[in-house]
């Protein structure tokens, strides 16, 4: 965990003079009608790194990210850009254009009455002229729109306006970005396209930049690190790879994608299961365990012919999913423990239903949290 997080003294440090990360929220908490959507909350962004605000609808990612871009002020706490000190309850607060951020919003509307150049060219009007253009062409250029600088925005698809919006809001070589969900009006395949070069022109710029999504692939894509929020608070910060492979609670595991489950009870540091006998090492003995297993953690091996008996793990059901293959696979333990579960393999893998089978796990894949 970073000093940013820990120290309680570190606004202080920031107020005296010593310089920071680019952005900072230190304990920001935001109140609307007595409700709180938004919890004491410490984050900080360091240059030139993308961290992603996750989390479902409603838990206040928006909230935090107006917080930092000064269109919303905290109940408490304080946001600091760089070293400067831009909103403190009941004395600063500095407003969205004085900040030296950019912001792009899921449907950023650019100015139907400028060009292209002449928008992105915008935020940038204090430079010399010759300047501006050479600038905004150079954004442009990074996000494929260079062909398009002299026409009315009206002429151009969704994606194509949004790679325009997000060229505008570099231009002023902002601090710190702030992106809402900027691809989630696109298509799948537009989307993955716009994502990977924004995320490329980030990298080359340096630019720290917090973007919210509610979709973890689009965060595990972007992200160097990602802050998982519910209700206000967040869950767990870390890197994709810390919330995918050590995720703190169960909210993390299922926010990663679905999960087959079971309960069981500890004996002798040991939880059995209908997939076997599983190693349950720091949990007392007669413990409740609530047991998470990735459909990717079940490796799935074919027996000879049809299951002969109730007791036989056997394939209920498969699906081709493109690049993986899903089988409902009902599980028969070594004490008569039964189990419906989903196994995803890679490949065309289609046993046909009642096809005897032998399950294995990676238990990499497995979590096990108390009750
Ligand atoms: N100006 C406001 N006045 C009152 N309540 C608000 C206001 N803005 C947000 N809220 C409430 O605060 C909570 C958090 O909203 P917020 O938009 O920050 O969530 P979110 O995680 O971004 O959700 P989504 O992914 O759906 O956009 C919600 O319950 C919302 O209704």
């Amino acid at each position: 965990m970073s000093i940013y997080q820990e120290s309680p003294t570190y606004s202080d440090q920031l107020e005296n003079g010593l310089s920071g990360p680019s952005l900072m929220l230190d304990r920001v908490h935001c109140q609307f009608h007595g409700d709180s959507v938004v919890k004491d909350i410490n984050l900080h962004l360091e240059a030139g790194e993308v961290v992603c605000l996750l989390g479902p609808s409603g838990c206040g990612k928006t909230t935090l990210l107006r917080i930092a871009a000064g269109l919303q002020m905290p109940t408490r706490g304080k946001v600091f850009l760089g070293s400067s000190l831009v909103s403190a309850p009941g004395g600063v607060q500095v407003p969205p254009e004085k900040r030296n951020v950019g912001l792009a919003f899921q449907e950023s509307a650019l100015f139907p009455h400028l060009t292209v150049l002449e928008n992105v060219c915008f935020g940038i009007s204090s430079m010399p002229k010759k300047q501006q253009r050479t600038r905004a062409l150079e954004l442009l250029g990074r996000l494929g729109m260079a062909d398009a600088a002299n026409v009315y925005p009206h002429t151009l698809s969704g994606g194509q306006q949004q790679r325009v919006a997000l060229a505008r809001a570099l231009a002023p070589s902002p601090r710190v970005m702030l992106l809402d969900e900027p691809f989630s009006s696109l298509d799948a395949r537009l989307r993955d396209q716009i994502r990977d070069d924004t995320l490329h022109v980030l990298k080359e710029l340096n630019t720290a930049t917090l973007l919210v999504t509610h979709d973890p692939e689009e965060a595990m894509f972007m992200a160097d690190r990602i802050a998982l929020m519910r209700d206000g608070e967040i869950v767990q910060t870390g890197t994709p790879t810390d919330l995918y492979c050590n995720p703190a609670e169960p909210f993390v595991v299922n926010f990663f994608g679905q999960v087959n489950e079971h309960r069981g009870v500890v004996h002798n540091g040991v939880v059995t299961t209908p997939l076997g006998h599983l190693e349950a090492k720091g949990f007392e003995d007669g413990s409740s365990v609530r047991i998470l297993i990735r459909p990717e953690a079940v490796k799935v091996r074919q027996l000879e012919g049809q299951a002969g008996d109730d007791r036989t793990s056997h394939v209920l059901m498969s699906r081709l999913l493109g690049p993986t293959s899903l089988l409902h696979i009902c599980a028969h333990g070594p004490d008569g423990q039964e189990m419906h579960l989903h196994a995803k393999v890679p490949g065309v893998f289609l046993p046909e239903q009642g096809q005897a089978v032998s399950l294995e796990l990676d238990m990499s894949q497995v979590f096990l949290f108390g009750e």
